[in-house]
């Protein structure tokens, strides 16, 4: 554009040359107060279109659970919405595009030709000796040449207009782009805002040695702004090899959040302090809610190690199967075709066998601390016991998070949480090998009673119903 109005204006003179700035100033008016925000539009689009794919990931992930609730009418209902939001902006911003681009084409194409070819004219028209043109020292007499230079000035003249033009929509354009990257920069800044506005992981005390614990640690959910919500008040801990801990207490009180602070994903409140054992043999964490990763039935087992790191690491497939074995889990590689079989393992497995496939994990990676939130909760307990024994012949120290006083026998010390709302707890031993048999006992005894409840109901239900026959 600088070319072409320097070129211009060596036939226009000073005032044409005035005249064309005051035609881009009145254009850049126009054409600012017409443009659309279009980086808003470009954020907003972004996020309903996040929202739209989230919601179809959603469904693709949960649609068992969905068909169970039969709730496929209801996520219809919140995909179409989904959908049409984004939709209806998408839509929206095409007519506002269609609206600006004629506004830009009429302004650039034909308000800017019109004012050029008025500019050219004007030298010609006000000129008294009309001895314009870009050619000068021409014998002024000759009117030949003087027509001749008059069509050069004009058609030159022509062609740099149309190019200017040509320069100015394609500025538009790029300043049109740029208004949508930013926008897209805006979200992605609010994005990377976020993640930078997140309190960093904690850095663990001390990972050294071989025991783990908890030192006047307050534990609660860790809150980006305002007070954060302390769950357990001074908490102490400690555990050495072979004292198996087992943390209990009602649904909510934050045995999950313990298990969160044991590995170093929420960071101690307080003035507490965290020792671990570090590196990979440290503390290992088995999830409530089980993970299958993409990949082969071996992937399933060596999570997170690679098929490389699994060969480096020297073990054999039997070694593998006899993992399996000690899980309940022998008859895999054969019922789903070897070890390299690909399938949706996630969909393929029943809840107790991904369960189980948790707890080979743990047998393959034998850390020094595991740590078992819930994940034996679909395993049936005479398994559940052959597991916990196994894992404990491997020399892995347990630090289970359950509701059932069952597997309390498989444990030297036992954490209560309160959940009054004071973050009271309570330690205490579980009891000498003799003392916990005789647990194990009283346990199964009451368990049994307990599986005859219903049977008993049922009889009380029929006398009364027949004793009120008689009566009538
Ligand atoms: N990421 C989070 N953001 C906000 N609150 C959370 C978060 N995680 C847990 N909480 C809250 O902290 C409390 C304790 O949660 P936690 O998962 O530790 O409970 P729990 O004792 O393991 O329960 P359950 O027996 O049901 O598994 C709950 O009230 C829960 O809502």
């Amino acid at each position: 554009m600088f070319l072409f109005t320097s070129q211009l204006s060596r036939t226009l003179g000073v005032r044409g040359t005035l005249l064309l700035f005051v035609n881009y100033y009145v254009t850049a008016r126009i054409l600012r107060a017409v443009t659309p925000a279009f980086g808003r539009l470009a954020a907003v689009e972004a996020r309903l279109e996040g929202e739209y794919r989230a919601g179809m990931g959603r469904v693709g992930r949960e649609s068992e659970e969905v068909a169970f609730y039969n709730g496929g009418s209801r996520e219809r209902d919140i995909l179409w919405r989904a959908y049409l939001r984004l939709i209806k902006h998408i839509n929206s911003i095409y007519k506002i595009r269609i609206a600006y681009e004629w506004t830009e084409d009429y302004v650039i194409k034909y308000l800017w030709s019109a004012a050029g070819y008025a500019l050219i004219a004007i030298p010609v028209l006000l000129t008294r000796k009309r001895n314009i043109g870009i050619q000068t020292g021409v014998d002024e007499k000759k009117t030949d040449n003087q027509v001749a230079n008059r069509t050069e000035t004009y058609i030159s003249s022509r062609r740099l207009l149309l190019s200017l033009a040509d320069a100015g929509g394609r500025l538009m354009y790029a300043y049109k782009d740029l208004l949508e990257l930013a926008g897209l920069t805006t979200r992605l800044y609010t994005l990377l805002s976020g993640l930078h506005s997140l309190k960093p992981l904690p850095v663990p005390q001390g990972e050294t040695g071989d025991t783990v614990s908890l030192s006047r640690v307050d534990v609660g959910v860790p809150a980006n702004v305002g007070v954060p919500l302390v769950l357990v008040r001074d908490l102490s801990l400690s555990l050495r090899p072979g004292e198996h801990l087992m943390i209990t207490g009602s649904n909510g009180v934050g045995k999950t959040a313990v298990a969160r602070v044991l590995a170093g994903l929420w960071a101690a409140q307080g003035q507490g302090k965290v020792r671990r054992p570090g590196g990979r043999k440290g503390v290992f964490v088995v999830p409530q809610r089980s993970y299958m990763v993409v990949g082969t039935l071996l992937d399933q087992i060596i999570y997170p190690h690679t098929y490389a790191q699994f060969v480096e690491s020297g073990m054999t497939e039997d070694e593998l199967m006899s993992i399996l074995a000690a899980a309940n889990l022998a008859y895999l590689p054969s019922r789903e075709g070897g070890w390299s079989t690909r399938k949706e393992w996630r969909d393929v497995l029943s809840g107790g066998e991904k369960q189980r496939m948790g707890m080979a994990r743990v047998f393959y990676h034998r850390p020094s601390f595991a740590v078992l939130d819930e994940c034996t909760s679909a395993v049936s307990s005479d398994v559940e016991g052959q597991m916990y024994e196994h894992a404990k012949s491997l020399g892995i120290t347990l630090i289970t998070i359950s509701l059932r006083p069952s597997l309390m026998r498989y444990h030297t010390q036992l954490l209560t949480i309160a959940g009054d709302g004071k973050g009271s707890w309570t330690l205490s031993q579980v009891g000498t090998a003799e003392e916990r048999m005789g647990m194990d006992r009283e346990i199964l005894a009451i368990e049994e009673k307990l599986a005859e409840v219903d049977g008993w109901e049922k009889r009380v239900k029929e006398l009364t119903k027949e004793l009120s026959a008689e009566e009538a």
